[in-house]
């Protein structure tokens, strides 16, 4: 099994102060940087793009920087996250018109490759195109926003992708992301996943490390 990432989620971050929020939140424990784009074409609403993720990468953040597309196009825009320095890039199936080439393009650019399904969207998507994946993040909101609430529908799912994964063979990340919190990790940990995305929960709390440590301990207990 692989290890346990928290990968908290920079869209709850204050953006006024983003390279001291991550360096805080990496002080505290976090594993990876999680670097939510959206284009208010795919989903409503309009986050930060490559500059952003290059200005990280000049502050000194060295952790893996985990880039979720919510963009359509998704081609375009990939070989700007490779430059700026994102670690992992992962995209919608619906974003793209031959997922079997995004991943190639994702993979040539240096970078690993993810795939993202949304609530509503079937595991089958995953069909011929698993074993070309580094990470699948599975949705537990419906994208667009920080602070909604887990699907909790989202728990088979992460069983079925879970089976596939293992079926495969490859050290392929399970990835959740969409209303995780300190109480509600542990279920989540023992339905499949090994790589949390948390936004809210870590940066509205008054103590980083404090939730970060307590979300940790849960997930260890339910692995
Ligand atoms: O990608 C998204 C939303 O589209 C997520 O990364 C959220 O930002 C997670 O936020 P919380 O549900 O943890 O507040």
């Amino acid at each position: 099994m692989l290890s346990t990432v928290i990968a908290p989620s920079i869209l709850s971050a204050n953006f006024a102060r983003l390279g001291e929020e991550v360096d805080n939140v990496l002080a505290a424990g976090a594993d990876w940087v999680h670097f939510d784009v959206m284009d208010n074409h795919y989903v409503p609403n309009l986050t930060i793009g490559p500059m952003v993720c290059e200005a990280l990468r000049k502050h000194g953040v060295t952790a893996p920087i985990d880039v979720h597309l919510m963009v359509e196009p998704v081609d375009r825009i990939v070989p700007d996250f490779a430059k700026a320095g994102a670690t992992l890039i992962s995209f919608h199936p619906e974003a793209s018109a031959h997922v079997h080439r995004t991943i190639q393009l994702i993979r040539s650019s240096g970078c690993q490759a993810g795939l993202v399904l949304n609530p509503a969207t079937p595991v089958e998507v995953l069909d011929y195109v698993l074993e070309d994946l580094d990470l699948v993040l599975l949705m537990s909101v419906n994208p667009g926003f920080g602070g909604q609430s887990f699907i909790p529908s989202a728990l088979d799912k992460l069983r079925r992708v879970r089976e596939m994964i293992d079926r495969s063979g490859k050290p392929i990340r399970l990835e959740i992301d969409g209303g995780v919190k300190a109480d509600n990790i542990a279920g989540i940990a023992a339905a499949g996943a090994d790589t949390f995305v948390a936004g809210s929960a870590i940066f509205n709390a008054p103590d980083y490390a404090d939730v970060i440590g307590r979300m940790k301990a849960a997930v260890a207990g339910a692995r």
